[in-house]
């Protein structure tokens, strides 16, 4: 049975007479990965605050591992870890000192940070330039440090800002690899990001703000479904039909758009694969490639956007 690790209820917070949060209400299971989206301005860093109890609500609650951010600040910081898009270390300061300068802080005892300290390093991949200063890092490497020490302070709940923001394509999968390794092991992830090939690698769901509130929280899959397409993206490739004329009155098939000449970007509600072979191959077509992928996250995202505009 999934285990609810974060709850907030009718969230708000206003400054004067702006709004930045709304009203938001947010249930998160142990060891989910969650996408926070939405344009600039949208209140997800305000609602981070908010959950950090580094700010204090204007309206509604905040329970994290059960316990209120605002009146327990100590213990739920102890548990839950806030890594920014720049993470701030000491930069004369060696990669292990400051961890070990964390973990005194954290009240940990010497030997117990020792050990921790090494194993941490280990997993990310920082034994080597472990005592080196801060300074001659990296930005992948200070990254790196960060989960590091989200790791050693053995957190639960990890809130990320942009973890990947500036990174190269590789130091990129490298984090998102580790941030995984994170959830498998059991924590919980809450992710903010506009780059939503990220998101969409490794968050189980995604919320979807908009103007203070929360418009969606779901799967990919279900915004898909939600937006009125299908979460079954089918790329046909076939010569000789039109398969726009063919396959629009197919059962599911909620969309289809031709991407280039021979080529189809089909959109269903169920996996229509057989259905579109054997349509093309009765009219006497030529099947060359028939892939179905999983709906798009830029492109659902887009769309949802899209739709809450032309709403307003
Ligand atoms: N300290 C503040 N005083 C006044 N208004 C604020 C303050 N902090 C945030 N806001 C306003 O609240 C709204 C939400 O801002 P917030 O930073 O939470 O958005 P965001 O979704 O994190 O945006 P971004 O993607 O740019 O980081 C914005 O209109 C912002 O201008």
């Amino acid at each position: 049975m999934s285990t609810v690790v974060l709850e907030a209820k009718g969230l708000a917070k206003r400054y004067g007479d702006a709004v930045a949060v709304a009203g938001i209400d947010l249930s998160v299971n142990q060891g989910e990965v969650i996408g926070l989206l939405g344009p600039n301005g949208a209140g997800k860093t305000t609602t981070i605050l908010m959950l950090l109890g580094l700010t204090e609500a204007s309206e509604g609650s905040v329970s994290i591992l059960g316990k209120d951010p605002l009146r327990r600040p100590l213990e739920v910081k102890r548990e839950v870890g806030y890594l920014p898009d720049s993470v701030g270390f000491y930069d004369t300061m060696t990669g292990r000192e400051n961890l070990a300068y964390t973990a005194k802080l954290a009240g940990m005892s010497r030997e117990l940070a020792k050990e921790r300290i090494a194993a941490a390093l280990e997993k990310v991949r920082l034994s080597a330039p472990a005592d080196r200063p801060v300074a001659t890092y990296s930005r992948g490497m200070r990254q790196r440090l960060g989960i590091a020490e989200l790791l050693m302070r053995d957190c639960r709940i990890a809130i990320l800002d942009e973890p990947t923001s500036g990174l190269d394509p590789q130091s990129t999968q490298e984090l998102l690899d580790l941030i995984l390794d994170l959830s498998r092991g059991g924590m919980t992830i809450l992710l903010s990001s506009h780059m939503l090939d990220v998101v969409q690698s490794i968050c189980s769901r995604v919320a979807l703000f908009n103007k203070g509130r929360i418009g969606f929280f779901g799967t990919i899959e279900e915004l898909a479904a939600r937006i009125g397409r299908g979460s079954f993206v089918i790329d046909v490739e076939a010569d000789g039909i039109d398969l726009g004329q063919l396959a629009g009155k197919t059962d599911g098939v909620t969309s289809v758009a031709s991407a280039s000449h021979g080529l189809w970007q089909v959109e269903a509600t169920r996996d229509v694969r057989s259905d579109l072979a054997k349509l093309v191959v009765e009219a006497g077509g030529r099947l060359k490639n028939l892939d179905l992928r999983r709906a798009r996250l830029d492109e659902a995202y887009n769309r949802y956007f899209r739709e809450v505009a032309n709403a307003a």
